[in-house]
């Protein structure tokens, strides 16, 4: 009997294009199931708008194709696709109340002004803006007209959410909120959604794959377990936060470094024998008076919940994040130990 295997929701396959010779966006392939939110993670100018430009259809991939429910969609108008897209600014007509803004698409595909308004009414209650509709747009706050935006986008009921740094205007505090709000919006619709941030802890919080982006090509695409364990370069672990590099030697399954001989992460035996470069969170470091290893403290910066020691071991640079605050202070020697089974390495 043969196995029926299910086509992914969504399947990006190799799509990619060049603005003339400035920059290019590499082959991106990825797929994401209904009711997952994939995140485009990666720093400034790497190219993760251009990657949603193209999922909309406001730029022509020069490659590669973009199925949808089994349709294909990378020849069709935006308007066809079956998308909304949220910009960072929320970009509401201003000379109409909220939900006239809200209940556009509605009028645009000809729905009656009464079904319209009860549908928008609906959508501005699961927003969080129940009794809005009236109201004119000067009287909302950023989060309050970010929201409506989401509203107006969601109203259409599209098959895929694009969400281009939607918070990003916001201050911390809302932009939690919100946050929060869009992982209850995710599992309630299940609708799927894309979303490009430069905020790791709103990345992490909101998303079950992630792709992330450097110079237009990828360097990761898994799960936060896979970024935050097992980052795939260099490139990828500093960006992830892995503070500590350390030298290392590698003979078979084991580690030599200044914390003796660990065991190597059994995903990675096939690395050459011979000098690695070993990566380590600082969260992974912790204090013990009994360890050989002795650092001294070089910076101690409280950060609120945590606070982060630099010491310097052996010719090695380290960090720590211990929790809270603490006492320590430059020129204290303490002992450090690796707290964790495994180590994770890099080719030199
Ligand atoms: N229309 C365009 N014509 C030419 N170059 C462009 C155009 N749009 C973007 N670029 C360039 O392409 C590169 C990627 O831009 P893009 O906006 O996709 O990056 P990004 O990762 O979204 O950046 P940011 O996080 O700053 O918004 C940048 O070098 C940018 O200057």
């Amino acid at each position: 009997m043969t196995a029926i295997t299910k086509e992914p929701f969504l399947q990006v396959s190799g799509i990619g294009c060049s603005y003339s010779s400035s920059f290019t966006l590499a082959e991106q392939s990825f797929t994401l199931e209904k009711g997952q939110l994939l995140v485009i993670l990666g720093p400034s100018g790497s190219g993760k708008s251009t990657l949603l430009q193209l999922l909309a259809g406001l730029l022509h991939p020069e490659r590669g194709s973009i199925i949808m429910g089994g349709r294909r969609i990378h020849q069709l108008p935006p308007e066809k696709r079956g998308l909304s897209m949220i910009f960072q600014k929320p970009y509401l007509l201003p000379f109409l109340s909220v939900g006239h803004n809200v209940e556009i698409g509605l009028k645009l595909k000809g729905v009656k002004p009464k079904e319209r308004k009860a549908k928008a009414e609906q959508l501005l209650a699961e927003v969080g803006l129940a009794g809005f509709y009236s109201r004119s747009l000067s009287s909302l706050s950023g989060g309050q007209e970010q929201r409506a935006a989401l509203a107006r986008s969601l109203i259409i009921e599209p098959e895929l959410l694009l969400l281009d740094e939607p918070f990003s205007q916001l201050d911390p505090l809302l932009r939690r909120q919100m946050g929060s709000w869009l992982a209850d919006l995710k599992r309630t619709r299940e609708v799927p959604m894309i979303m490009v941030t430069h905020d790791r802890e709103e990345a992490m919080t909101l998303g079950d794959r992630f792709l992330l982006v450097n110079q237009g090509k990828r360097e990761q695409y898994g799960t936060l377990e896979d970024l935050y364990y097992r980052p795939a370069s260099p490139w990828a672990a500093a960006f992830m936060g892995m503070d500590n590099r350390l030298r290392g030697i590698k003979l078979g399954s084991r580690v030599r470094t200044l914390f003796g001989e660990l065991p190597l992460h059994p995903s990675l035996a096939s690395l050459r024998d011979g000098p690695v470069q070993a990566a380590l969170r600082s969260e992974w470091l912790i204090l013990d008076s009994s360890s050989p290893v002795q650092g001294e403290v070089r910076r101690v910066s409280f950060r609120g919940d945590h606070t982060l020691l630099e010491l310097e071991a052996q010719d090695e640079h380290l960090v720590m994040k211990l929790p809270g605050l603490v006492q320590h202070v430059p020129g204290q020697r303490l002992g450090i130990q690796y707290n964790r089974d495994e180590l994770w390495c890099f080719p030199m």
